[in-house]
């Protein structure tokens, strides 16, 4: 484990130097990881452990679309593909990779063949944190743990297929085994994370509900829709409007701002631009901040996880949810982005 300062506060973290995949392979030799789950941290996480050389099997409903999909990736059926009880029996770490709703509905199952000795792993605080709202509290004698890949299991496993890696959390809510910690850090970097950092299950559901909700996607559109709307009430074009709103910043600035940090990329930018975002910036900070303060508070309260269990466990609460990303699709600002991703030179047919 090294200490590392991260501005000014030293925090723990585990990198593949120090925990390199010889040695997860090493812990994780004589277990069978079984993920419960195909949906998007389901593939990611059980392929990346495959072609890490651990033993991992899939537990999924026959007869579903991803059912299929498992097999097309390459488990079988039988071999490394079972239904979710046999993966539950066979499994020796239960990677718990339902959503987060319908982890409730598929609990008492789980735990029924959590025997003593065997870990219980999420890639999420929410289920433990919330128990109150979900029944889920695992016996005393099981490891529980967590590994949350910051990001979409897609890019997990986009990132893994290039040679880098998704950074993770990872946090021990019991240690029933006094192997906990070894154990998480070896499914840790046989996932495909590229480093570790350590938090708690509440820390991790609190931040994680905050942060999807807040920058990364409830606010990040929220002010794209908002400047977007302004620009076309004053009779900007959709096409200006969107380059200035969205394109800019995905293909130009947020790249240098990944790879540099904010001042790099102002610094990158004309005199003029960097005068406006710096007198600009505070202004935004302090009109949204209250809408961060009211979201971590409805987080923290319960209401989050509670709306989300509630949605999302209705039957239809798929088509729903299709139907509001439709409404979002079919918006005027993301339609005129599917025509400037369009014209992208590496999007166009190239010509022959
Ligand atoms: N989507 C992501 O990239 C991320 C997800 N997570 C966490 O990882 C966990 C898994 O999330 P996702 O992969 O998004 O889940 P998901 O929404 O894609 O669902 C996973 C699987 O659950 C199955 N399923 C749904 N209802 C079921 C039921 N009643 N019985 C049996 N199977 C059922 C689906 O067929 C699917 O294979 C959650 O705890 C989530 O918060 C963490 C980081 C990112
Ligand atoms: C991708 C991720 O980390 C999220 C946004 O928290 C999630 O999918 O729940
Ligand atoms: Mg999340
Ligand atoms: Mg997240």
């Amino acid at each position: 484990m090294a200490q590392l300062n991260f501005g000014g506060t030293e925090e723990n973290v585990v990198t593949r130097d120090e925990f390199p995949l010889s040695k997860a392979q090493e812990v994780l030799k004589n277990e069978v990881v079984a993920v419960i789950g195909y949906g998007v941290q389901g593939p990611g996480q059980a392929l990346n452990q495959k072609d890490n050389g651990i033993n991992v099997i899939v537990g999924q409903r026959k007869n579903s679309k991803t059912w299929d999909k498992a097999v097309a990736d390459g488990f079988v059926p039988g071999e490394t593909l079972f239904e979710i009880e046999e993966a539950l029996e066979k499994g020796t770490i239960i990677c718990y990779l339902l959503s987060d709703a319908a982890q409730i509905e598929l609990w008492p199952t789980v735990k029924k063949h959590l025997t003593p000795g065997k870990a219980l792993y999420f890639s999420h605080g929410f289920g433990i944190t919330f128990n109150e709202q979900t029944g889920i509290v695992p016996p005393a004698d099981v490891d529980v743990f967590l590994v949350a890949p910051k990001g979409s299991g897609t890019s997990l496993r986009r990132m893994f297929l290039q040679g880098r890696g998704l950074n993770s959390s990872y946090a021990i809510f019991q240690d029933a085994t006094g192997k906990a910690f070894e154990r998480v850090i070896a499914l840790g970097i046989a996932v495909g994370s590229g480093y570790l950092f350590e938090t708690d299950f509440r820390k991790e559901v609190y931040s994680d509900l905050t942060g999807e909700r807040g920058t990364l996607m409830g606010c990040i559109q929220g002010i794209f829709a908002a400047q977007f709307e302004v620009l076309r009430a004053k009779g900007h074009s959709p096409s200006e409007a969107f380059n200035e709103t969205v394109e800019e910043l995905t293909q130009s600035l947020m790249p240098l701002v990944a790879e540099n940090g904010m001042d790099w990329m102002y610094a990158n930018c004309s005199t003029t631009a960097q005068r406006g975002a710096l007198d600009w910036w505070k202004k935004f900070r302090d009109a949204t901040k209250p809408v961060f303060e009211e979201l971590y508070d409805s987080v923290a309260t319960g209401k989050e996880s509670q709306r989300s269990i509630d949605s999302n466990s209705q039957p239809d609460y798929r088509e729903k949810l299709n139907e509001e990303l439709r409404e979002l699709r079919e918006s005027e600002l993301w339609q005129a982005g599917k025509t400037v991703r369009s014209l992208r030179p590496e999007n166009q047919e190239v010509e022959a």
